[in-house]
């Protein structure tokens, strides 16, 4: 567990509120320090290349990190100063993670009944028919209302995605982290979940967003922030206009990069004129 300090002062319009915050193992910083803060009507992308840090950033925003150095405040709660477990019961979370441990033979209506209590299977608790008339709901929000009955074994890629994200919303969070949700999708997949988060980020009765990616491409349309990770360290921030610029994700990808804006959508290459982008 890190270093976690002084008592700071708590602003309500924040769901993060990240100060000097740092992730280290082995004497290396994974991710920052940096300071972020995320406002309550805010989506966010986190975007940068491999090993850059976003998931050792979304783990310290889910609570499953303490930070190595700084404070960290999530939904106004100070890690190392609050009951995680309860924090936790309020954030949404997708991941591989969370994936990476759900049983083949588990029914989806059942994964995603169970994630208000935070645990992988059904048959650990009770459940009422309200529960079930919600996980349908949250499943038909995402598009995945056919596979209620299905087994998690049986899923592709882009079902099991949608399904995680369906999870992560049962809990009607105040806070929903999406850690590559796009990953391993085809391009069909990629843009119905693509302009399905869209019409959630227009939702202004949708939580708070963080999204993690690799790629401009999936940015979905109605994202207000960006963040660009290099390295553990942030190259640029603020308003997704001023974030998502060739120069900016020429820096952080290392390579010359044009940018294209279409339709509030973001699409990306490399520069035919130039080779290697040399970094300030
Ligand atoms: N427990 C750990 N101990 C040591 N190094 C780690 C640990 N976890 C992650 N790292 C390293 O920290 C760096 C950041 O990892 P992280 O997973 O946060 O990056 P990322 O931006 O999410 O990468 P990717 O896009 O490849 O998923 C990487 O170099 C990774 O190898």
């Amino acid at each position: 567990m890190g270093a976690v300090s002084t008592v700071i002062d708590i602003d309500p319009d924040l769901v993060l509120d990240l100060r000097d915050v740092s992730l280290r193992r082995d004497g290396t910083n994974l991710v920052g320090p940096l300071t972020w803060q995320v406002e309550l009507d805010e989506r966010w992308v986190v975007l940068g290349p491999n090993g850059a840090g976003k998931t050792s950033l979304l783990k310290i925003a889910a609570a499953l990190e303490y930070p190595s150095t700084g404070t960290a405040v999530i939904l106004g709660e100070q890690l190392g100063r609050t009951e995680v477990t309860e924090l936790r019961s309020r954030l949404g979370l997708s991941s591989v993670a969370v994936a990476g441990r759900i049983p083949g033979d588990e029914v989806v209506q059942d994964l995603v009944v169970s994630a208000g209590y935070a645990v992988l299977g059904r048959w650990r608790e009770q459940y009422d028919r309200q529960d079930f008339d919600r996980a349908a709901d949250t499943l038909e929000s995402i598009g995945a209302e056919h596979l209620a009955e299905r087994t998690w074994g049986t899923l592709s890629e882009g079902e099991r995605k949608r399904v995680l994200i369906a999870r992560a919303l049962m809990t009607d969070p105040e806070l929903l982290l999406l850690d590559e949700p796009g990953a391993g999708l085809d391009l069909g997949g990629r843009e119905d979940l693509v302009a399905r988060l869209g019409d959630m980020a227009m939702d202004p009765d949708a939580p708070a967003t963080v999204l993690v990616t690799h790629h401009v491409e999936e940015i979905p349309p109605g994202f207000t922030h960006a963040m660009l990770l290099s390295e553990g360290e942030v190259t640029a921030m603020g308003l997704i206009d001023d974030v998502i610029t060739s120069e900016n994700l020429s820096r952080a990808f290392s390579q010359s990069i044009v940018v294209d804006e279409i339709d509030g959508r973001y699409f990306a290459r490399r520069s035919r004129r130039a080779g290697r982008h040399r970094r300030a």
